[in-house]
């Protein structure tokens, strides 16, 4: 710390009152009457104090560490970097510390003794080993002044040993709240273990630590700490369930740099063997949990495939019932496709943009309802009826969820909110307590990764029906996993893929372009202008300029910012997500004189941006990949605020969403993004950039979902070559195991074939096969007295 010491000023005073204190970090406004300081040019007795503080208690004596900044509105005020608790330096003034009434059941006679027998240093003392205090003062004090000394000093020494460490204090604060006074001999003594348990600690963070407290390379917690990272990062980076055996310890050993690092990689695999952490097949080394939500989800689709239906319908009753919207002709892919939906207890619908996915969706919800409405008047109850054999539709994204309401006139949510999935809790609906429903119909289905899809599948009864939806076309989900294509690759599941394009007019150019790219090639009118297509080839350094005329251009024409998307493989870079959002904001947000806006990192946000949600967060009810628009920004100092915090609120399609400027890494502005980010909405207009200076992030499913994002126009900026390329180079191939693991029928033995209860399953114990057939074939159905077949009928 001596380093940062030369220039901070220190003030020792008593913390007078607290003025405000944020409910959901570790800020605080303080007021500090000043005892002695190294301020020069301060006069005041007291000076506005501000920083990150734990329980700081008023009446107390600290040495603050900072300096002086000025505030816009409220002048000068001493900004604190760190602090420190000024215990009472003579005997005195701790056994007044002592009795001041921050520790209940501690008198003057008992303080004395404490200070006798452990001297100066006495509240150091116990805070390291509460055993001190044995046969001083009864075991119930000694805890009950432990934990009081830890709530006022533990947060703060914790501040001080991360800070040495270089961690800022919110992570120090996160770590106290995750352990308690635990969190500093943690710190200080396995800081590896954290790599293992603490979201948000890296491999190399705690290296810096481990490396400071000097524990040696070959240490196994350390190499069992890179072992894991570099299986949990590379499933992550690259989207596999699991690495080799040789991938896996080549990688380990770059973290590990030790001459040894081979051998030892090796004995830390079996130790996490050993404990579960990780789990080996064939060669094959997974993170357990991965292994597991491959498992599972081969278990619970093979539950789901030998599952006994409620009831079966034949070819004349979904006929009969059949809905076709709007009046369309159904080609015979298309008509298959509704009744596989309607009778297939697991079904698989893929299909590029405008071949008429939604289409059959639509057909089947309709269909669907028609049915049931007919059978309801049947049953004991009609509206448990309807309830228990109801449509559920969910998606990834909420765009998509809000599409398929928009589309079927029925309700649809999130995965997330379907399953009740908080951040830290397990889903609400699972096994034990799954969903009810006849039909559960999931959309974009590729962004589905191994672990959503293993709850998804664990909360779905038997005899509830999955329709699955998606282009197997587009990018692979952002986490690990290659759920849909491993589906359909199976060949164990009922699968249809439709292909005929229908869309015509606007946007019509764009399908046969995506259809183009799915054959690894450019159509040869790629470079000529479509009523719905252009292109501007330039340079990788003229891209942001070309795009900014094209802005410009969309601009004047009268679209909107929730109209156009600019759309570009990465970050960084001038044609990057960061440069061409900033370029965009100028053009249609442009900063106001006297505007309020909040910054976050290099991002100055303000009101009437739009903006993209970059993280799940349930409790919110927001998640990656929504995107809305920033509707207010507060002032912490704005009399309307009650909270006293800085803050954003955001429009999400109607739903407003309170943001505090400590949360406002979960945001960015979202006139650009990237490929990944936009998948599962559309836009009217889209202008998407790819130069060869994109290197590897080149390939056919980024510009193939990149294109698909566009309804009406798309606008394709940079160089021909990068598209060429893009369009003929596959998605790198995944390490996964699910399509083996359906085909093979490596099961384990599991609980394939118990009927997990629910209101559905009461109505539906006995088998009824709808069918032009005489009754004495079909088994009473309980609760559905004297149902025919001709009940499936449209009267
Ligand atoms: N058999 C058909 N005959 C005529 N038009 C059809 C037929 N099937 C679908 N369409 C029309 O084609 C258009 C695209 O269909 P739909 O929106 O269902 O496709 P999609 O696969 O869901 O597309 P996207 O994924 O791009 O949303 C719609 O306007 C739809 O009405």
């Amino acid at each position: 710390m001596a380093y940062q010491e030369q220039q901070l000023e220190k003030i020792t005073g008593t913390l007078q009152n607290v003025i405000f204190a944020s409910s959901d970090s570790y800020f605080k406004i303080l007021s500090v009457q000043i005892d002695d300081s190294t301020l020069e040019n301060w006069d005041e007795p007291e000076i506005i104090t501000t920083g990150t503080f734990a329980d700081v208690q008023e009446g107390s004596v600290y040495a603050f560490y900072g300096s002086v900044v000025r505030h816009p509105k409220y002048g000068q005020q001493f900004k604190v970097t760190r602090y420190e608790n000024e215990l009472p330096p003579d005997k005195n003034g701790l056994i007044k510390y002592f009795t001041s009434g921050q520790f209940s059941g501690i008198g003057k006679k008992t303080a004395t003794k404490i200070v006798e027998h452990l001297g100066l240093n006495a509240v150091n003392l116990i805070l390291d080993d509460v055993h001190v205090l044995d046969g001083i003062v009864k075991e119930t004090t000694a805890k009950k002044l432990m934990r009081s000394l830890q709530l006022n000093l533990g947060l703060e020494r914790l501040f001080q040993v991360g800070s040495q460490f270089g961690m800022g204090a919110d992570m120090a604060g996160r770590l106290y709240d995750q352990y308690g006074a635990e969190a500093e001999n943690i710190l200080s003594q396995d800081p590896y273990r954290l790599v293992f348990e603490f979201d948000g600690m890296s491999f190399k963070m705690a290296d810096v630590i481990g490396q400071k407290i000097g524990v040696d390379r070959t240490d196994e917690r350390r190499v069992q700490a890179a072992v894991y990272a570099t299986i949990i990062t590379m499933s992550y980076q690259y989207g596999y369930t699991y690495l080799t055996r040789q991938q896996l310890i080549q990688s380990s050993v770059k973290l590990i740099r030790d001459s040894n690092a081979e051998v030892v990689a090796s004995q830390a695999i079996e130790r996490l063997l050993a404990d579960n952490i990780l789990v080996e097949e064939d060669q094959r080394l997974y993170a357990a949990t991965l292994y597991h939500a491959e498992m599972q989800t081969a278990n619970d689709l093979k539950r789901l495939l030998d599952a006994k239906l409620p009831f079966e319908l034949s070819e004349q009753a979904i006929n009969a019932a059949f809905i076709t919207p709007g009046q369309l002709v159904l080609d015979d892919t298309q008509i298959a496709a509704v009744k596989a939906g309607l009778n297939a207890q697991v079904f698989l619908l893929t299909g590029g943009p405008g071949t008429g996915k939604t289409t059959i969706v639509r057909a089947v919800v309709a269909t669907w309802h028609k049915l049931l409405q007919a059978q309801a008047k049947y049953a004991d109850n009609t509206t448990d009826f309807l309830k228990s054999y109801a449509v559920k539709m969910a998606s990834p994204t909420g765009r998509a969820a809000k599409r398929m309401t928009e589309v079927t006139g029925y309700d649809a949510t999130t995965i997330h909110r379907l399953l009740g999935i908080s951040d830290l809790d397990e889903p609400e609906f699972n096994a034990d307590n799954p969903i009810a429903g006849g039909l559960l119909i999931i959309d974009e289905a590729s962004m589905l990764d191994i672990e959503l899809t293993a709850k998804l599948l664990a909360a779905i009864p038997n005899g509830m029906k999955l329709m699955i939806v998606g282009d197997s076309d587009q990018l692979p989900s952002v986490g690990p996993g290659n759920v849909l294509a491993d589906l359909v690759a199976s060949g164990k599941i009922t699968h249809i893929e439709l292909d005929t394009i229908y869309r015509q007019g606007k946007g019509s150019s764009i399908t046969t372009l995506a259809q183009h790219i799915k054959n690894g090639e450019l159509p040869n009118d790629f470079m000529k202008n479509q009523q719905d297509r252009s292109t501007f080839m330039v340079s990788h350094d003229q891209a942001d300029q070309a795009i900014k005329q094209v802005v410009q251009a969309a601009v004047k024409k009268g679209y909107t910012q929730d109209d156009l998307q600019i759309l570009t493989p990465i970050y960084k870079t001038t044609s990057g997500v960061n440069a061409l959002n900033t370029m965009a904001q100028e053009l249609f947000n442009p900063a106001k004189p006297a505007q309020k806006s909040l910054q976050f990192g290099t991002t100055i946000f303000r009101k009437g941006d739009k903006i993209l949600q970059l993280e799940n967060d349930s409790e919110r009810d927001v998640f990656n990949g929504d995107m809305g628009k920033i509707i207010a920004v507060q002032y912490k100092n704005d009399k309307s605020n009650d909270d006293h915090e800085d803050r954003l609120i955001v429009d999400f399609d109607g739903k407003e969403i309170s943001y505090p400027k400590k949360d406002l890494n979960q945001l960015t502005l979202a006139y650009a993004t990237t490929v990944h980010k936009a998948q599962g909405n559309e836009f009217k207009v889209v202008i998407m950039a790819l130069t060869t200076r994109f290197g590897l992030m080149l390939n056919r499913n980024l510009l193939y979902t990149g294109i698909t994002r566009a309804k009406e126009a798309l606008i394709l900026v940079g160089e021909y070559e990068a598209f060429l390329h893009a369009a003929q180079t596959p998605v790198p191939t995944r390490l996964t195991r699910l399509k083996e693991r359906l085909q093979n029928q490596e099961l384990a033995p599991s609980q394939d074939s118990i009927d997990k209860p629910n209101a559905m399953h009461k109505v539906a114990e006995n088998h009824l096969t709808i069918e032009m057939i005489q009754s004495d074939d079909i088994s009473p159905l309980i609760g559905l007295n004297g149902v025919t077949p001709y009940d499936f009928m449209p009267n």
